[in-house]
């Protein structure tokens, strides 16, 4: 999608491994030599100045990367103190672990072994083999770690005990770090849920086998120049071949949050958009802004008369709105299989009346109108993860998109779009907590509309709305109310060179 990141489970990240492994290309301990030089290099090129640090390493292939970047930093002039196993891990780890006991001895991995004089704590404990909550010394080692807040932590592939299908940590003390290297591509727990503020700044290091990816359909949405050609309209375009979008609107005094959906549309350039109040509502929106179309729709009726325009090639439904009167546009709506998004006062239509969706639908759910629609696949995701991989907001939206035949976003800092054959992409927006205001989901369903209308599929509108929304909300900073994000796409556009 886009040329998006790609994001592979761990499952695919394993196959990648083995598919490359199995070419001839590469060996294991090759990949493992490139992915700890990596991350040594990620240490050198952060803090240039040698000094001491203490490197965990845990029983498997996380732990050989450990090795490996003891080896290179004892190399660069650093003190490395290393913690690890009295194992004997698979082969590869096995011989980075002797080429390390060449320079230097293995001390216990237990936590009267770890001292606060060191600057720097390596966390080669586990990766993408985490199947269950670290116990012992190690649990208590993450204990130790957690109780010295200020010793900087750099995690190999992920912070040990996050499970990186989910970005559930499966033990309460998984570390807070300062910087992740993975290898490859990232991970689902990367982007959803705890990941992103346990991995503090996350780098992604080529090792060299992406040729053996398995094609993902999951991709991490994000800003990226490429956009312009998917934003951007030919010198030669005519309004209507940019869409006609038609937002919805509720009753007398209920009009902002359409106001809101309408003005996000006309700004990511749909062609023409026209906000439908009830009749008696009308007068209400007689201001500004003057692009917007006015007219009124009363009824079921009234709305499938104004369907039968071809040129109308997406509605909004919901912001607004008022329940019974979504319940009542709903059936004639689906009825025309018109491209549409459905929010707020429709979700809970939906959940009250469920009704048959198709494949041009947008359902933008957050967190408690998701619960209402799918309770099951909610309270799945709030039972506490003990095992990995764990359940993530990607599976509960995968599957809910499955199940209702339509794309579905699930809001939050983190959040996941879905289709229902499977296509999903992740969009991680941590660092704009400032978004949580009134208004600002209307104005994502009305991006999202617009992009419909100018003839985006429902899964990539959906992926490129959330990713303009954040973007917005990034310029504008703390103090953000929903009315500015609209007035901030020309500036998102200009900065792509749309
Ligand atoms: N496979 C490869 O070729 C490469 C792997 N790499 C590294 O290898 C990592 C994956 O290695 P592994 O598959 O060995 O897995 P890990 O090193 O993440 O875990 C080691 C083993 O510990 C066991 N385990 C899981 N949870 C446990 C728990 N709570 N307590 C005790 N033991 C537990 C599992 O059997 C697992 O295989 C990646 O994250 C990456 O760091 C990199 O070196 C790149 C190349
Ligand atoms: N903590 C957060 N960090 C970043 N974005 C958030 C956060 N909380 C909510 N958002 C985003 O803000 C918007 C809020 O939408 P919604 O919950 O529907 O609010 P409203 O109904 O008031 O418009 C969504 O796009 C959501 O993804
Ligand atoms: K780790």
């Amino acid at each position: 999608m886009f040329d998006w990141p790609q994001i592979q489970t761990t499952a695919q990240m394993r196959a990648t491994e083995s598919a490359a492994m199995a070419s001839g290309a590469v060996s294991g301990v090759q990949l493992m030599q490139r992915a700890g030089m990596a991350v040594a290099g990620q240490i050198r090129l952060r803090w240039p100045k040698p000094g001491r640090a203490t490197v965990l390493c845990g029983p498997g292939n996380n732990g050989g990367d450990g090795y490996v970047i003891a080896r290179h930093l004892h190399r660069a002039g650093w003190a490395v103190r290393v913690l690890g196993l009295d194992n004997t891990p698979g082969p590869d780890a096995d011989a980075m672990k002797r080429d390390w006991r060449a320079l230097g001895p293995i001390r216990p991995l237990t936590p009267q072994q770890m001292s606060a004089e060191c600057d720097l704590v390596v966390d080669a404990l586990f990766g993408t083999g985490l199947t269950r909550a670290p116990d012992g010394d190690i649990a208590r080692i993450l204990g130790w770690l957690q109780g010295h807040p200020s010793l900087p932590v750099v995690a190999v592939d992920c912070p040990s005990g996050l499970c990186m299908d989910s970005g559930r940590p499966l033990h309460a003390a998984a570390p807070r770090c300062q910087l992740t290297v993975a290898f490859d591509s990232l991970k689902p727990g990367h982007l959803l849920a705890q990941g992103p503020r346990l991995c503090g700044r996350l780098v992604i290091e080529d090792i060299g086998i992406a040729p053996w990816r398995d094609a993902s359909t999951l991709h991490r949405a994000t800003l990226h120049p490429g956009l312009n050609k998917v934003l951007g309209k030919q010198p030669d375009s005519h309004k209507y071949g940019s869409g006609h979008a038609l937002i919805v609107a509720g009753g007398r005094g209920k009009g902002g949050a359409a106001q809101l959906a309408a003005q996000a549309a006309l700004r990511i350039g749909a062609g023409l958009v026209t906000i439908c109040p009830p009749d008696a509502a009308l007068p209400e929106h007689a201001g500004a802004p003057w692009a917007l179309m006015r007219q009124s729709i009363d009824d079921a009726a009234d709305l499938s008369q104004t369907l039968a325009d071809p040129r109308i090639s997406a509605i909004c439904l919901g912001p607004g709105c008022g329940v019974d009167r979504a319940a009542q546009l709903l059936p004639p709506l689906l009825a025309s299989g018109r491209a549409c998004v459905l929010d707020a006062d429709a979700l809970t239509a939906l959940s009250e009346h469920p009704r048959a969706l198709h494949a041009n639908c947008v359902l933008t759910p957050h967190m408690g109108e998701f619960a209402r629609l799918f309770p099951d696949l909610a309270q799945a995701l709030n039972t506490p993860a003990k095992t990995g991989p764990a359940l993530s907001k990607l599976h509960i939206t995968r599957q809910a998109a499955a199940r209702c035949g339509a794309t579905v976003l699930l809001k939050g800092a983190d959040t996941v779009m879905a289709a229902p054959d499977g296509q999903a992409a992740i969009h991680s927006a941590f660092d704009t907590p400032f978004l949580a205001t009134a208004g600002a989901g209307d104005v994502l369903s009305g991006l999202i509309a617009g992009l419909l209308a100018r003839g985006q599929t429902p899964v990539a509108a959906a992926a490129l709305a959330a990713t303009l929304h954040s973007a917005a909300a990034r310029h504008i900073g703390p103090g953000l109310i929903a009315d500015d994000i609209p007035q901030a796409i020309p500036r998102i556009l200009r900065d792509l060179n749309v």
